[in-house]
């Protein structure tokens, strides 16, 4: 049997220059946000588990904390319901809260887990609730509106993920907090990612969405920006809807010492890996 060897050169080239930062990533945490727009169908689930696999086999502990939000949004109608969203948050009465647990704890967790060990992985599925992860408390929008159900973050208790990251598990997270009295919360999946990077001293956080990066009015991916520059791009509405709690929690989360974050688009194949293998990345870099 012949070998095709210049093929087999170019994958050992990719490799070696994949190696510097195979080397300065290994042994970091990267906290994964995997939105629901991003996991639409099974080509784009199973490239996103290849490449946080991959991840793992060479050294780095990745955390994924999903979203969901359309796959709520389509059983919700499917009961007859609509939905409603304020400034990138889901308005949650009781009923809705049901459909988000089960959704984002049951469904879309386990499909996650589930492409993860597929592709070879030891995927373990959690929500906030587990292991005492994420305490909750009710969010007021602008400290006054109530919206239900939806919560924010009050406490994390990350011993459990240090657990799964010891052991050679990727831990896969579903934002689903718990209150003071053990009642479910809705967490926007952006807040519960930004805060746990926060809490693990990540070295990266990556939010991938259905969007290029985050664009400006003439659809330009904006490849840098700084807290002014996104608090303006709100205020003029050139950042809306599910990229404002995008933005914002990406800022805190470099605001809290992780070293970076990255807004980019996981339709694309292996964009996971074009973001950590390349100098200039793909998407939005947002600076501190
Ligand atoms: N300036 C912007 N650049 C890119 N997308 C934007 C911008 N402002 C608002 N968006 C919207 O934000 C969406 C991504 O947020 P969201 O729907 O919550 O996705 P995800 O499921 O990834 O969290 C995009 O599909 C787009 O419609
Ligand atoms: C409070 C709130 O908005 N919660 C979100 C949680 C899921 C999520 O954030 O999903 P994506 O990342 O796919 O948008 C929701 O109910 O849709």
């Amino acid at each position: 049997m012949s070998i095709d060897l210049s093929n087999a050169q170019n994958i050992a080239r990719v490799l070696t220059e994949a190696l510097p930062y195979i080397r300065r990533f290994a042994g970091k945490t990267i906290v994964v946000k995997y939105g629901g727009n991003a996991m639409k169908d099974d080509t784009m689930i199973n490239s996103f588990a290849r490449d946080i696999v991959l991840m793992k086999l060479v050294g780095m502990n990745p955390v994924v904390v999903h979203g969901g939000g359309p796959q709520i949004g389509a059983h919700l109608e499917k009961l007859g319901k609509k939905s409603e969203f304020i400034q990138g948050m889901r308005v949650t009465d009781e009923e809705t809260m049901d459909v988000v647990e089960m959704m984002l704890g049951g469904l879309v967790n386990k499909a996650v887990v589930a492409a993860l060990n597929q592709q070879g992985g030891r995927a373990v599925g959690l929500t906030g609730k587990d292991g005492g992860l994420l305490r909750a408390r009710k969010m007021l929008l602008d400290g006054h509106q109530d919206i239900g159900q939806v919560g924010e973050i009050d406490k994390i208790d990350p011993r459990v993920v240090a657990h799964l990251e010891a052991g050679g598990f990727i831990p896969v997270i579903a934002p689903v907090g718990y209150g003071e009295q053990g009642e479910a919360y809705n967490i926007n999946a952006d807040v519960a990612a930004g805060k746990l990077a926060a809490v693990l001293q990540a070295e990266k956080i990556i939010f991938l969405t259905n969007a290029p990066g985050v664009l400006d009015k003439q659809n330009n991916i904006l490849t840098g920006l700084t807290v002014t520059q996104v608090e303006g791009l709100i205020a003029d509405g050139t950042i809306y809807g599910g990229m404002v709690p995008k933005v914002r929690y990406a800022l805190d989360a470099v605001n809290s010492g992780v070293k970076s974050a990255h807004i980019i688009d996981g339709r694309i194949e292996h964009s996971v890996l074009l973001e950590l293998f390349t100098d200039r990345g793909i998407g939005t870099l947002i600076h501190g």
